[in-house]
């Protein structure tokens, strides 16, 4: 059986004459947790949409879950993939309750609630948003939320469709020290579930890797500069070359840290 979840090899995207993606190669594991690092603008985003089957490639190819893209119903494969970042929350129709968010995504749909959803569907809501700590807000207008508890409704609304990859697209970016340090504490809770699917988590910070991770994919201008096991590609010399600036690395325990050497 083949066990990789992710299999990229020589994609390229290209917008304009600019390449947001330059022949990147990137295989991801089944049950790996990964981090995507990089600098603003180093194509993470679109990476995550190549994986998320919202984008095809200019050129390379691209197996999701074992389904070339290109050749899969994408409209099947989604619901195996749980997604969850601004291009969502960006999209949210104004007044949506949390609870019709969470639902709404076992169905594929981003708003109002459209379907009769059974007892079972309307418990898992319920419970994933109480694991996710956001279980008193389920009546709420999402757009009423703070920046945390955004942050968790959509973790819990990704999660919803009982997903085999789940990406996350910052989802610490613009949260206080405190609602940063809870929500890594939760992802190193999923991430330590042998139960929880792939993870794959685009970071601008070192700091932000939940403990538990445990391979990283570094890209700069499109390009992949490291890729591999956490241990072995966090160095001081991949940092800096991927961020662009002599970078000094620590890690304590199962965190890191950077900054300028
Ligand atoms: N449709 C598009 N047409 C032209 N350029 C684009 C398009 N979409 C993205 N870009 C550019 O591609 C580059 C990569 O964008 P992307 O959003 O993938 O980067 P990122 O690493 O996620 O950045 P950030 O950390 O700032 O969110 C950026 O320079 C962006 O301006």
């Amino acid at each position: 059986m083949d066990e990789r979840v992710l299999d990229l090899s020589g994609v390229t995207v290209r917008r304009g004459g600019t390449a947001l993606l330059d022949g990147v190669d990137w295989s991801v594991g089944e049950g790996e947790r990964w981090v995507v690092l990089g600098p603003n603008g180093a194509g993470k985003t679109t990476l995550l949409n190549v994986a998320f089957s919202q984008l095809h490639p200019t050129a390379g190819r691209v197996e999701i879950l074992g389904e070339r893209l290109g050749a899969v119903d994408v409209f099947e494969l989604r619901p195996l993939i749980g997604y969850a970042g601004a291009a969502v929350s960006n999209q949210v129709e104004e007044g949506t309750p949390v609870l019709d968010l969470v639902l709404s995504a076992a169905y594929g749909y981003l708003g109002r609630f459209r379907e009769e959803y059974g007892t079972p569907d309307l418990g898992r809501a319920r419970a994933l948003l109480g694991h996710w700590g956001v279980g008193d807000l389920a009546d709420r207008n999402f757009h009423t939320l703070s920046e945390g508890e955004r942050k968790r409704v959509l973790i819990a609304r990704a999660l919803m469709s009982n997903p085999e990859l789940l990406l996350l697209d910052e989802p610490a970016a613009g949260l206080d020290l405190g609602g940063r340090e809870d929500l890594l504490r939760r992802l190193s809770s999923l991430a330590r579930n042998d139960a929880a699917p792939t993870l794959v988590v685009v970071s601008h910070h070192v700091e932000e890797i939940p403990s538990g991770f445990t391979h990283a994919l570094m890209l700069r201008e499109g390009a992949v500069v490291a890729s591999g096991p956490l241990d072995e590609v966090m160095t001081a010399e991949n940092l800096s070359e991927t961020f662009g600036l002599e970078l000094k690395v620590e890690r304590d325990g199962e965190r890191w840290s950077a900054r300028a050497a």
